[in-house]
């Protein structure tokens, strides 16, 4: 398998349904090659919006998203899918595949037209289930699945896409904190450049090499998480008290409550 990473910069994107306001305003933000960007911001911030503009889902109203300096809508959907795998929280739970399948699927762009599946789609599609250490669980129905099984699927799912980029949205999502922690640290280890939203600002500080913070669809701060992740930013964007709360190892913690 293929290990590549590839910049992404957004440079002044503007995006809004037809004939009503914009979601997101005015966004620019650069993501190095191998970096995590973790994007937080209270409920209907436009995280997902935001997300959708950098995967290629909508094309911004204004401004330009580039991959390593290329405008993201100058190449096709195929090449845009073949270096970009996106991890939705919708799954494919009612479908009837078993997780050998789901995690093919993400050969999908590689596949030339309705030929069947090559040597080194089987090749790929074996070595992502070994590495995430799905094997055995190759033919479960991806139904049975249990949530933290099912999110392990779907990431092994987009490794085998071979991207050099993976966005995600709120992969932690209805897990464990366990299971959250597990999920997070298999992204780290994965050595592509990574893009997600998470909700919980403490485990975003510990997995993302940046945050930026996203509020009424304006960024309010992109950076390292040290510096951008202030009690006085963060009460603001979500409206509540934060404090810095020093943990045991002198780390910082923040601390919430209604004001
Ligand atoms: N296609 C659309 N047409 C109209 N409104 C939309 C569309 N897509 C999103 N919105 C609205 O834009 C706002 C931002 O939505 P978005 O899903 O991007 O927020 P979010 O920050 O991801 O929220 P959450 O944390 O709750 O998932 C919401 O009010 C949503 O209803």
């Amino acid at each position: 398998m293929q290990e590549k990473c590839v910049r992404l910069e957004a440079d002044g994107i503007t995006w809004g349904p037809h004939q009503g306001k914009p979601i997101i305003r005015d966004i620019s933000l650069s993501v190095a090659a191998g970096d995590r960007l973790a994007i937080i911001g209270p409920n209907g911030a436009g995280k997902s919006t935001l997300l959708r503009c950098l995967y290629r889902g909508v094309r911004p109203q204004r401004g330009l998203v580039r991959l390593d300096g290329i405008d993201l809508w100058s190449i096709g959907p195929r090449e845009a899918a073949q270096r970009i795998a996106v991890v939705l929280q919708e799954t494919p739970g009612d479908f009837p595949f078993s997780v050998r399948d789901v995690v093919m699927m993400g050969r999908i762009p590689h596949r030339r037209g309705m030929a069947r599946w090559s040597e080194e789609d089987h090749a790929v599609t074996a070595t992502v289930l070994l590495r995430l250490e799905l094997k055995h669980l190759a033919l479960r129905q991806f139904a049975s699945l249990s949530g933290g099984e099912k999110q392990r699927v779907l990431v092994a799912r987009a490794l085998a896409q071979e991207p050099e980029l993976i966005i995600l949205d709120e992969p932690t999502n209805h897990l464990d904190i366990r299971h959250q922690l597990e999920i997070l640290d298999l992204l780290k280890g994965l050595g592509r450049t990574i893009i997600t939203t998470l909700h919980d600002i403490n485990l975003a500080a510990d997995f993302a090499t940046h945050v930026a913070v996203l509020d009424s669809g304006r960024l309010t701060g992109h950076g390292l998480p040290t510096d951008v992740l202030t009690p006085e930013r963060i009460s603001s964007a979500f409206r509540v008290e934060a404090s810095h709360q020093v943990v045991g190892d002198a780390s910082h913690r923040l601390t919430f409550s209604l004001r």
